[in-house]
Order: structure tokens, then sequence, then C-alpha cells
């Protein structure tokens, strides 16, 4: 197992870029899958999901170059459906969760794929209602195996059709629009996610022939075409990693310019770190952040407790509360924490408590911390990472506390941040592979 060593309390300085986004590339991979015709895509993060998802193309069959540690390209002349069936396909997928987008595109394609269940962030209970509702009123056949944990799915004539969605899934709404682009008619999705990531896969879908409109909101129109072209797709900046670094900064009072932040597409991200009391300027397409002693978090109007709490795009992404958390516990104030969407996410806060933070659990959504003001600091302590998010605010925990941490299963922060040890010592910090 492997783990970062971290020797905390440094300031930092300096300038960093953030790396393409990993949830919008594990989209925009699958659809490679929709065409015959070549497919490349820049500003691709070098990180295991996204490694593993480009592994997978390759197994099924597509032929994959990357010229570049952050280009590819693809072309999926031929696919071997029936390497989903093997257990090779079963281990692999079971890592991450973006190979659950595969079955869009396979079912537009070919008619038939097969989804055992999806791995990815063990953050409580992950249905795949959504996904599988919808392609059913497309027209999609499924059984489901118990033993097996596995979707057989069959399309023999994938047809449009209304659909309003239980909730606004990102990955449902990617895989539902994936497989409308070639269905036969028109397919209305309502009550759609529209964050930026499913935005942007539209708009490269767009580019290759689909005909999408309604782009960015939660009512999507999909008219079906009979085939998909190539194209050049560019991955925006990841804004969790730019959310992170914020925190980071925060946290151990650095200035930090964050370098094409692709500041445009961030949504309350700005305001929801303001509301903590965090100053930073944007300035093209950087976000500035200079050196900070104290932050206070503002209260509501009425002057009761801040609350930040999580909702599907344009709300804050659960993904950013975890940051948002530990940049809590030094500053001045208090805040509730409500993690509406995940059941199991919020249980790191226990390894902060050891650290010397103040918080108080109140259930698995819901934490209230209450800032330090840097009265004390942080205690490096030996902690293990449960999950990609808590992973890397632990890391930036460790990294403002006083003296030596240990984060364990570090693998979990590799997952979605690439070199991030490299490129956050070449800013100053004490970060080692153990
Ligand atoms: C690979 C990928 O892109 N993963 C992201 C994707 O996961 P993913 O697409 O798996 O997440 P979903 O959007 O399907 O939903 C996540 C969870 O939130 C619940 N839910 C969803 C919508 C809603 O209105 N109410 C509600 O409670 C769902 O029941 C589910 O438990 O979106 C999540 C929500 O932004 C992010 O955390 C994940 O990082
Ligand atoms: C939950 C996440 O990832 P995944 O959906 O891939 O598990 C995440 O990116 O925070």
């Amino acid at each position: 197992m492997t783990a970062f060593e971290i020797q905390g309390g440094r300031q930092l300085q300096g300038t960093i870029q953030p790396q393409g986004a990993k949830n919008e590339a594990l989209q925009v991979l699958c659809a490679v899958l929709l065409t015959d015709q070549k497919v490349t895509i820049t500003n691709i993060p070098d990180i295991l999901d996204v490694n593993m998802l480009i592994e997978l193309l390759g197994d099924l069959g597509v032929e994959i170059e990357r010229p570049s540690r952050d280009v590819c390209t693809f072309q999926a002349k031929s696919v071997n459906i029936d390497f989903l069936q093997s257990e090779v396909y079963k281990k692999k997928s079971g890592k991450l969760r973006g190979a659950v987008m595969l079955a869009g595109p396979l079912l537009a394609r070919f008619g038939r794929t097969y989804l055992p269940q999806p791995g990815g962030d063990k953050i409580g209970r992950r249905r795949l209602d959504t996904h599988i509702r919808g392609f059913e009123k497309m027209g999609v056949d499924f059984s489901y195996s118990n033993d097996q944990k596995e979707f057989v799915l069959t399309a023999k004539n994938l047809h449009g059709t209304y659909l309003l969605l239980e909730e606004p899934s990102v990955t449902g709404t990617a895989n539902i629009v994936m497989a409308a682009v070639l269905a036969k008619g028109t397919t209305t999705i309502y009550n759609a996610a529209c964050e930026p990531y499913v935005q942007q896969l539209c708009k490269m879908l767009n580019r290759m022939g689909a005909s999408i409109s309604g782009i960015g909101s939660n009512l999507l129109v999909i008219e079906g075409v009979s085939s998909l072209q190539g194209c050049e797709h560019r991955l925006l900046a990841d804004m969790i990693e730019t959310g992170s670094f914020i925190a980071l900064a925060a946290m151990t009072r650095s200035e930090l310019t964050i370098k094409d932040a692709d500041v445009q597409e961030l949504g309350l991200m700005p305001e929801t770190f303001r509301r903590l009391g965090i100053e930073f300027e944007l300035k093209d397409n950087d976000i500035y952040v200079p050196a900070q002693d104290h932050y206070r978090i503002s209260t509501f109007i009425d002057g009761s407790i801040l609350t930040i709490y999580d909702h599907p795009w344009p709300g804050v992404s659960p993904d950013l509360l975890s940051v948002i958390l530990v940049m809590a516990t030094q500053a001045k104030g208090n805040v509730l924490i409500h993690q509406k969407m995940f059941e199991s996410r919020l249980f790191f806060v226990d390894k902060l408590i050891e650290m010397g933070a103040q918080i108080v659990l109140c259930d698995p959504h819901r934490a209230v911390v209450m800032g330090l003001n840097r009265q004390s600091s942080l205690r490096g302590i030996r902690m293990s990472s449960p999950d990609i998010r808590a992973g890397v605010a632990l890391l930036i925990a460790a990294l403002s506390a006083e003296g030596k941490s240990v984060i364990e299963n570090s693998d979990q922060i590799d997952r979605g941040y690439q070199d991030i040890d490299g490129r956050l010592n070449a800013l100053g910090a004490s970060i080692k592979r153990i």
C-alpha cells in the first residue's frame, strides 16, 4: 500500500495549473465509441481512473495513441463486446465509476452491453436506476443478475422518447445522451444534469454531428442521427482541483496563483469560498489567492449560522465539500456542512478531530465546524485516505499541521490528482511517497 509522508507547517508560494477535469474525461472518453472515426482529446489528466478507462477502451479493441502525456487519439473501428463478459473486464471496471458510461455508446452503436457493478468512491449507495430506467424507456431490454451483480442490456430498436429523470444524475444523463444521439427519433430529457462536464460532452457530440439543444439547461432535446464523425476536444480545467488549491492556500497562509482555471465555469464556487472569508482575485483566466492570516466565515443575513450544502449543478458540487470542511477548521466562526447526496462522505472528520479540529459530526450527512481561527494548529497524525476527496482534504490538513503526518492508502488520491506530490513540492511543500 502506498502512503504519503508529509512535513506540515510550511508556507507555499508560486503558480499551479489545474489538470484537465477527471469527471469530464470519464464522460468524453466513453463517447469515442460512438464513431469509427478518429477522436482526439487534449488536456487529459494522467491519473489512475482516467488511465484505467483508456486501458479498458484498448481492451475493447479501440486503437489508441498517446503522443504526449495529455493527448490521446482514439479510433473505435471495431469493438469486441464479448470482452465485457470477461473476468478481466469486471475486475478493471470495478475500480472506477466512469466505466458505467460505456453502456450508452455501446447500446447506441452495437445494441448490446454488459454492465457490472461499477467501482469508484465508496461514499454510500450509488444506484444506477436513473440510467437503467432511462434506457428501458428508449427500448432497451434488461436483466439483472444479483449473483453476478451485473446488468445485461440489449437494444434491438433504440428509439427516442420523453424522459423525466427521477434525479439529475450526472453519469445517468451522460449515458442517456450518448444512447440518444444515435437513436431513432427525438429524445427529450427533462431534469437532466447540466453541469459543465455534461455541457462539454454535449458540445463535443454536436461537433461530431449530433443534434443536441438545450445545452446548459435541465431540458435536453436530442434528434437522433444515423452516424457520427471524428472530432477534437479539449477538457476543461478540473474545478475540484481548483477548489482544493484555494483551500490549500487558505490553510497554509500561502500566496498562490491558480493558472488557466476556466474561471467562467466555476458556478457558485467563488461565492462559496468568499462566504468562508477567503480573499482572491479572478484575473483573466487565473485565480490569485494572497497569503491570508485570518479568514472569517460570514453568517446568513439574519445572523444565523452559515450552512454549505451540495446540490445538483448549478449548486455546490458534493465533491467540494470535504475540502471546504477542512478549510473551515482554521476560519473564524462556525459553519454547518450538509452533505446531502452521499451518506458516507463525512466520516473522515474523525481524523481531523484527532488532529485537533473542533467538529461535531451530527449524523452521517451533517457536521458543524467551529473554526480555530489559528489559535491552535492542527497536529500531524497517521491516517488513511477513505476516498478521493477526503484524501486530498486530509492532505491539505496535513500540510497545514504542525509536525509529521502519514496518509496511507494514497492511491485514493492518485485516482484523481495528477502527480500531486511533485506539483505541491514544487511550491515548497514536503510530501514524500513511502
Ligand atoms: C464520474 C463522475 O462524474 N462522478 C460524479 C458523479 O457521480 P454519479 O453520476 O455517480 O452521481 P449521481 O449524479 O448519479 O448522484 C450522486 C448521488 O447523489 C444522489 N442525488 C443525486 C441527485 C439529486 O438530486 N439528489 C441526490 O440525492 C444520488 O441518489 C446519488 O446517490 O456526480 C456526483 C454528483 O455530482 C459526483 O459526486 C461524482 O464525482
Ligand atoms: C466521487 C467521485 O468520483 P467517482 O464518481 O469517480 O467515484 C469524485 O470525483 O469525487
